[in-house]
């Protein structure tokens, strides 16, 4: 049933790990360009890196409220399928960065209650969603915080909505939060790591093992989770 579910791991940042991404099989990577989060590369290093991506992933390039100049460098230099925007972007930015760079857009939206929810309909431009945990209080990080927000309050969602979910999600709990929310995809940064921006190959297997439904439950997903790591 969670089969197809759509798979991003973010913030990856060395050979090995994006290898290990690779290999598992992930439908998109993310190379995170805000420089303040433990897992930000440089336009150079994410060159360098989008080289070993390119026809085996989609390449997402994080940015948080950068400017059209910054944008356009890393567009440049990392030819990326997706932009993501993960700060205070508006629908008009979306759909001038649309219309300039050719590339789809994911916008991000903090949930943290059901009032959280309506600015999704300002963003239907947006080529997708994603609906990530707002950052508790005092977060330096927009996203990337490891914490998850209530599923159920997207159980009422428009089944049709393209969009993927995010926040605190790891082996243990993803198969549990894509049979909730029905979500049609899922992104990954903490849950993937050893240490805030070290990410560790066998849990991001495990993750793309249970979010693509090889675990039946959240015990499955934590044993097989548990399992790898300790292998
Ligand atoms: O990961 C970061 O450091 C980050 C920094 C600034 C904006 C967004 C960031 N990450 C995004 O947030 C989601 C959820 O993260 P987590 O799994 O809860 O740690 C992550 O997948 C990125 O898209």
């Amino acid at each position: 049933m969670t089969q197809s579910v759509i798979v991003k791991i973010c913030g990856l940042s060395t050979e090995d790990t994006l290898d290990a991404a690779l290999d598992a099989g992930v439908d998109m990577v993310g190379f995170n360009f805000f420089p303040k989060s433990p897992r930000f590369v440089t336009v150079e290093r994410a060159r360098e890196l989008a080289a070993r991506v390119r026809g085996r992933a989609e390449i997402v390039a994080l940015t948080v409220n950068m400017d059209v100049a910054g944008i356009e460098a890393i567009v440049q230099a990392v030819r990326p399928d997706w932009l993501q925007f993960h700060g205070a972007e508006t629908p008009a930015e979306v759909a001038s960065a649309q219309s300039r760079f050719g590339l789809g857009v994911i916008k991000a939206l903090g949930i943290s209650s059901a009032e959280d929810l309506a600015p999704i309909a300002d963003f239907s431009v947006a080529d997708r969603l994603l609906l990530d945990a707002k950052p508790p209080k005092g977060a330096t990080l927009p996203g990337g915080n490891g914490v998850p927000f209530d599923w159920r309050l997207l159980e009422a969602l428009d089944p049709a909505l393209s969009y993927m979910l995010s926040g605190g999600l790891d082996a243990g709990n993803v198969a549990e939060a894509v049979r909730l929310t029905r979500a049609p995809g899922v992104d990954v940064s903490s849950g993937v790591e050893s240490a805030p921006g070290i990410k560790d190959p066998d849990r991001i297997r495990a993750f793309t093992a249970a979010a693509r439904g090889s675990s039946k439950t959240p015990e499955e997903g934590r044993e097989q989770a548990g399992e790898r790591i300790m292998s």
